[in-house]
């Protein structure tokens, strides 16, 4: 594993850790070629419930490298081949997150813009610290962010997304929670234990219920209304035939504890 990302597992918990903070763990090639073989992995992994994602260093992550990018400009094409595989690769990555089975919650704090504020959409759910500055900056520097208006749109309100995204102007954590981006603001110094807390939370459900429940939850999104009633009904009608929805149920009903296996 690379050393840009420090995947530490524990209690069923995946803690990934972007870590090039000498750059605000800006996406260079490699850190996109960890992230996807992390992500990889996990896509396989019976054992994870929840995963963490956060950034090492005073931010959680300030985009692309443009410094990596600025210098795929010396080929033959001036960049135009490496730029597109580039932004493809950055498209496939972030795509993953949703197709991961268990969820994913980002842990941010300090930065979190550009692809960086784009990764916090991708994610599942969101806890963020007090202070944390969200934005899509790009445009300060001429690139239009757009492969982030891919998830900011189906995440924030398309007005209050545009905006993010012409105007370059960052927003704070308390504006992130109101406009949906992320779940949960805390002081700075509760920012770990909360979202370990919310992490643990979901890891304590029935893994095989959310597994079903968050594939569902991104299929339905792209069905027609009557498609996705008919779509969810089969998925829960799945789900009741779990053994340990069998058992969960019946507690339920003999006031006691599920005895899942
Ligand atoms: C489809 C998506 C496309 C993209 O994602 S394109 C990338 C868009 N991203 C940006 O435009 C963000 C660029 N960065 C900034 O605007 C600023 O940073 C911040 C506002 C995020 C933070 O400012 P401050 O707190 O003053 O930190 P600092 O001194 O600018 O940065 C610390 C070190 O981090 C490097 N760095 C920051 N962002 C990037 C980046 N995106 N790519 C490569 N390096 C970056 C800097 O250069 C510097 O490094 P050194 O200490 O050696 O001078």
């Amino acid at each position: 594993m690379s050393e840009l990302l420090i995947r530490e597992d524990a209690a069923s918990i995946s803690t990934l850790t972007l870590n090039n903070p000498g750059a605000l763990n800006a996406l260079s090639d490699d850190m996109l070629a960890a992230l996807k073989s992390t992500f990889l992995d996990l896509m396989e992994d019976d054992t994870v419930k929840a995963v963490v994602l956060k950034g090492a260093g005073k931010a959680f992550c300030a985009g692309h490298d443009l410094k990596e990018m600025q210098a795929g400009r010396q080929s033959e094409d001036g960049g135009s081949a490496y730029f597109g595989d580039l932004f493809s690769r950055c498209g496939e990555v972030m795509q993953m997150i949703p197709h991961l089975p268990m969820p994913v919650i980002a842990q941010v704090h300090g930065i979190a813009t550009a692809a960086g504020c784009q990764l916090v959409a991708s994610c599942d759910m969101a806890v963020a610290a007090e202070g944390t500055r969200f934005g899509v900056n790009g445009v300060n520097i001429g690139l239009f962010c757009s492969t982030p208006m891919v998830a900011l749109s189906r995440n924030v309100p398309r007005k209050q997304a545009f905006e993010l995204l012409t105007t370059g102007e960052f927003v704070d954590a308390s504006r992130a929670r109101e406009l949906g981006l992320v779940n949960r603001v805390v002081a700075p110094d509760a920012l770990n234990t909360e979202t370990r807390d919310l992490a643990e939370t979901v890891a304590a459900k029935l893994s095989s219920a959310v597994r079903i429940g968050k594939r569902a939850f991104y299929e339905q999104i792209q069905m027609p209304l009557d498609a996705a009633y008919e779509y969810t009904g089969q998925v829960m009608a799945t789900n009741m035939m779990d053994t340990n929805t069998a058992e969960g149920i019946q507690a339920f009903i003999e006031k006691r504890k599920p005895d899942w296996s």
